[in-house]
């Protein structure tokens, strides 16, 4: 995909050389998660962003205050109005609250053949619940095999596969089950929430990768796991190959926790800006 990467100003856009990228999750007024922080980060990656609102959410730094789920008819007619007009080279899934709207995103996207990383999106930084106990269960069972990349966090992995992790060895074990017993194409399982370096374990289903990272000391994470994920979709869909493109990602959500900002009195959002700043030096 040859996509505008390099900006040069004198480049012809066609609608065959503009990598296009869609978000199926859930809002942060307060900016720092959800679809806000995908499309910041698409932005950023030089890929045209695109969002289908699956529940608008009144959540800001120190957890979530309201949320309220979009009829699931508008979620539908949501992705109509993108499917039937412009291409999507790649897409993700983040916060979906119910089955109802599961079975909706299920129906939309299990013919379109483009990569597809999956959020598995269960509990906002704060604490607080974004999905209901079947939703979990259904993610499990019918999500998962459509996707070429899951990307659970710690206690997302332990809920996925009923195993406690607590080591290195423990995240591969259930990166493995999580592809060959429940179908995902590939699984990154997210050490955020362990201690000593963050460390993060990708499964291919053949292969197994680490990227590890210094631990940054902040309590400015809002937002992380949506904006890795929403890197990685970034550059499947202009062609990176998965180890890659988990690579260049993970340096880019580094960047952006180092240069988190120190905004609200809970959890700051991480900063997508510097994250690409560092990239390009
Ligand atoms: N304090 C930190 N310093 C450096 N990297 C971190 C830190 N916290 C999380 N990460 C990294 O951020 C990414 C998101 O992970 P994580 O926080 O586990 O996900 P989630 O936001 O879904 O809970 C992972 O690459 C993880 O290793
Ligand atoms: C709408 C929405 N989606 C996802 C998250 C999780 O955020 P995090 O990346 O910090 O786990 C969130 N807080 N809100």
């Amino acid at each position: 995909m040859d996509t505008y990467n390099s900006f040069d100003s004198n480049k012809v856009f066609t609608q065959k050389n503009i990598c296009c990228a869609l978000t199926i999750a859930g809002t942060d007024p307060s900016g720092g998660a959800g679809i806000h922080a995908d499309l910041k980060t698409f932005q950023e990656l030089k890929v045209y962003g695109m969002s289908v609102i699956t529940s608008v959410v009144a959540q800001n730094t120190t957890g979530v205050q309201d949320v309220h789920h979009l009829p699931i008819d508008f979620v539908s007619q949501q992705f109509d109005s993108v499917l039937t007009d412009i291409p999507v080279h790649a897409f993700k899934t983040g916060m979906i609250a119910t089955v109802e709207m599961m079975k909706v995103i299920k129906e939309k996207v299990e013919n379109l053949h483009i990569p597809y990383v999956l959020d598995p999106v269960m509990v906002a930084t704060s604490g607080d619940a974004l999905i209901d106990k079947e939703a979990r269960n259904y993610l499990r069972e019918h999500l998962l095999p459509l996707t070429t990349l899951v990307t659970p966090n710690i206690p997302e992995a332990e809920f996925i596969t009923g195993k406690s992790i607590e080591t290195i060895e423990d995240m591969e074990d259930v990166a493995k089950v999580i592809v060959h017993q429940y179908g995902a194409g590939a699984a990154l399982v997210k050490g955020g929430h362990l201690t000593g370096d963050a460390i993060d374990i990708l499964y291919d289903g053949e292969d197994m990768y680490t990227y590890t990272a210094e631990r940054i000391h902040t309590k400015n994470t809002h937002g992380t796991g949506c904006t890795y994920s929403a890197a990685i979709t970034s550059y499947l869909g202009q062609g990176v190959p998965l180890p890659e493109a988990v690579d260049k990602s993970k340096q880019f959500i580094t960047n952006a926790i180092k240069h988190a900002f120190p905004l609200g009195s809970g959890n700051g959002p991480t900063n997508h800006f510097a994250a690409r700043m560092e990239a390009v030096k």
